[in-house]
């Protein structure tokens, strides 16, 4: 008998564009919401965008927060509550999205993506990625129902957020290669469709890379379709798998080790040119990943992390006790493999 079956959810309006945020309330009203529109944002954005946002709804309420766990999930859930809330508009980064995300699911309702930078691939996944203790968990989440991604907010953000989203979408080379071994290794399922538009995403954006340019309002635009592609990737295949390998565990691990120090999609870009060589040796085409990286003004080594080599090779050696995910790490890096690894990529 044929018992095969998924269930996928995508946003129903994405908008991306030059003054799209005055569009939200419009956007807003297309998906039949009702109730009281609840802000959920962080300190900068909201001195950003806020007030923009607020403008357009009757009667809202918000909340800020300043870190992605599961402390600030509840934080919103109880204040959205007290606030008789009818859905969520999430405007920020990824903590932002990813804590709104969250909390609209315990809550039940539903949320809309506003994101402020082009510097993570969460905008429109149905993944929360939230740390807790010595673990981070990647929880399955309603996607946003709507997604207003704004151009001219974006090319106004710090440079270094854009260049951390293309190194976002650059680790999806490395996240599928980790996959299709799980696959073949652990019988981990595998989504084709999932799988090949994550690398194809990957692949446009490197073929663009030269026209990514901080000042230009049109690397916002190519970087932030990425972003939705590559989120796009992860509902297709109801994992977070498709842009997140052994490259995001070693990410992860920094962010324990030296909480705050370097942004997501830097740490990842970085661990990608690690994990890439793991795949495929010395002739192998970890270079690729690297000079893509370096291309788009990504850092490519520690020190331009702000790491120092220790870190990095404790963070290499303990990555894959994050969470249960088979990648190229296998059961462990022993150090001198680590020391090697990152040595010979020029990443220490
Ligand atoms: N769920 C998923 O599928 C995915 C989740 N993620 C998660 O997303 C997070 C990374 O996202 P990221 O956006 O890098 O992190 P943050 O949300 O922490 O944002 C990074 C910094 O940028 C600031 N900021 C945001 N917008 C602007 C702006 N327009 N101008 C100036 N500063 C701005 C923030 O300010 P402030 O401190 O005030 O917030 C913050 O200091 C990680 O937690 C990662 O795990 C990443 C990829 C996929
Ligand atoms: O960052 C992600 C994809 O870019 C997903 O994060 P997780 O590793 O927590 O699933
Ligand atoms: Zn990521």
């Amino acid at each position: 008998m044929f018992d095969k079956s998924t269930w996928i959810q995508l946003p129903r309006n994405v908008l991306v564009g030059h003054g799209v945020l005055d569009e939200l309330a419009d956007a807003v009203d297309e998906l039949y919401l009702t109730g009281r529109p609840f802000l959920v944002t962080s300190p900068t954005p909201n001195d950003i965008a806020g007030d923009a946002v607020r403008a357009q709804f009757d009667d809202p309420a918000s909340v800020t927060i300043e870190t992605a766990s599961f402390e600030s999930v509840e934080r919103v859930v109880a204040a959205a509550e007290a606030a008789d809330a009818g859905y969520l508009v999430a405007l920020g980064g990824g903590k932002v999205i990813d804590t709104a995300k969250m909390a609209s699911d315990s809550l039940d309702c539903g949320f809309v993506s506003v994101p402020t930078a082009a510097s993570h691939d969460g905008i429109v996944s149905g993944r929360s990625s939230i740390p807790e203790g010595d673990t981070r968990h990647s929880v399955a989440a309603d996607p946003p129902l709507a997604v207003v991604a704004d151009t001219a907010i974006l090319a106004e953000a710090p440079w270094e957020l854009t260049t951390a989203g293309c190194a976002d979408i650059i680790s999806n080379y490395t996240a599928v290669k980790d996959w299709q071994l799980a696959h073949r290794l652990k019988n981990v399922e595998y989504s084709e469709y999932g799988g090949a538009l994550s690398q194809m995403t990957a692949e446009m954006l490197v073929d663009s890379a030269e026209s990514i340019k901080p000042g230009l309002e049109e690397s916002a635009w190519v970087v932030v379709k990425a972003l939705v592609s590559s989120g796009v990737a992860m509902s297709i295949a109801g994992t977070s798998r498709p842009a997140s390998g052994a490259e995001h565990l070693f990410s992860h691990q920094l962010d324990r080790l030296v909480p705050g120090r370097a942004l997501h999609g830097h740490q990842v870009g970085v661990g990608a040119i690690v994990t890439e060589y793991l795949h495929s040796g010395e002739k192998g085409e970890w270079r690729d990943i690297r000079d893509a990286l370096g291309e788009v003004g990504a850092p490519t080594t520690a020190g331009e992390l702000g790491i120092d080599d220790e870190t990095i090779i404790e963070a290499l050696t303990t990555a894959h006790t994050i969470r249960d995910r088979y990648t190229i790490l296998g059961d462990g890096l022993r150090e001198d493999a680590a020391r090697e690894a990152a040595g010979f990529t020029g990443v220490i």
